[in-house]
């Protein structure tokens, strides 16, 4: 694998998005991840619907926290999802207005990444951003730079966030995966937040995952 990579040079990453107060986070990493596929698959990329999935995907909960790996089924058997302009973002759960006439993307599944930090950066590299989840509790003080909380302090089992790995290198010799967050343009370095790459830092490693488009 190469010894950096970062999708956001390639035109594969949207702007950043702001989730407000609602726990919809886990649909943001997924409309991510799957923006990225989309675009590698057929050059276009697209700003993807997060209100579709809090509105229709019945397996999560909304603003209440979801499972991306709930979210590929959910998106699979809707049909697709429209696009951030067709079915825009309120951050409050409405009721369903999908109509699969709109659907600017679909997917045909999902896959589940190694745990392997080498593995997950080759992979990434290869084929894409990733939906990842980690211990957000670091996330939540972060201002810049390479954050590497110490293990109490972001416990790997303790896994309460959603977000989007877009890339890895390293600064001043220190390895990083560079992460999409939905807290808006505030956040972090110009909403992005980088972390320690090579200990399963904050769980990072643990779910990744990716929609295939076929
Ligand atoms: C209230 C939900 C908040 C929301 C988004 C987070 S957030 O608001 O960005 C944030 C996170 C951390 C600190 C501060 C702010 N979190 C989630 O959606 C997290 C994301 C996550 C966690 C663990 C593994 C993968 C993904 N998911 C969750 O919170 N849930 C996962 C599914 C679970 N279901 C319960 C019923 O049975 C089926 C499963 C409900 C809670």
């Amino acid at each position: 694998a190469p010894a950096s990579w970062d999708w956001r040079d390639h035109g594969a990453v949207s702007s950043i998005k702001n989730q407000g107060t609602c726990g919809s986070c886990w649909a943001f990493s997924v409309t991510g991840n799957i923006e990225g596929q989309w675009f590698l698959k057929n050059g276009t990329l697209l700003s993807l619907s997060e209100q579709e999935l809090v509105d229709c995907d019945g397996l999560d909960q909304a603003c209440k926290g979801g499972l991306p790996s709930n979210a590929y089924e959910a998106i699979e058997k809707l049909g697709g999802l429209e696009t951030e302009t067709d079915y825009s973002y309120t951050g409050m759960k409405q009721s369903c207005d999908f109509t699969s006439v709109k659907v600017a993307a679909y997917i045909n599944s999902s896959v589940e990444l190694s745990k392997d930090e080498k593995d997950i950066a080759a992979w990434l590299a290869e084929n894409g951003p990733v939906s990842v989840a980690l211990n957000a509790f670091a996330m939540q003080f972060y201002r810049k730079g390479v954050s590497h909380p110490m293990k109490i302090f972001c416990n790997s089992w303790m896994i309460d966030h959603a977000v989007l790995m877009v890339g890895y290198g390293e600064r001043k010799n220190i390895p990083f995966w560079a992460i999409k967050n939905s807290w808006g343009e505030d956040y972090g370095e110009q909403g992005y937040y980088y972390l320690y790459r090579g200990s399963n830092a904050c769980g990072i490693n643990q779910m990744c995952s990716s929609a295939v488009v076929n």
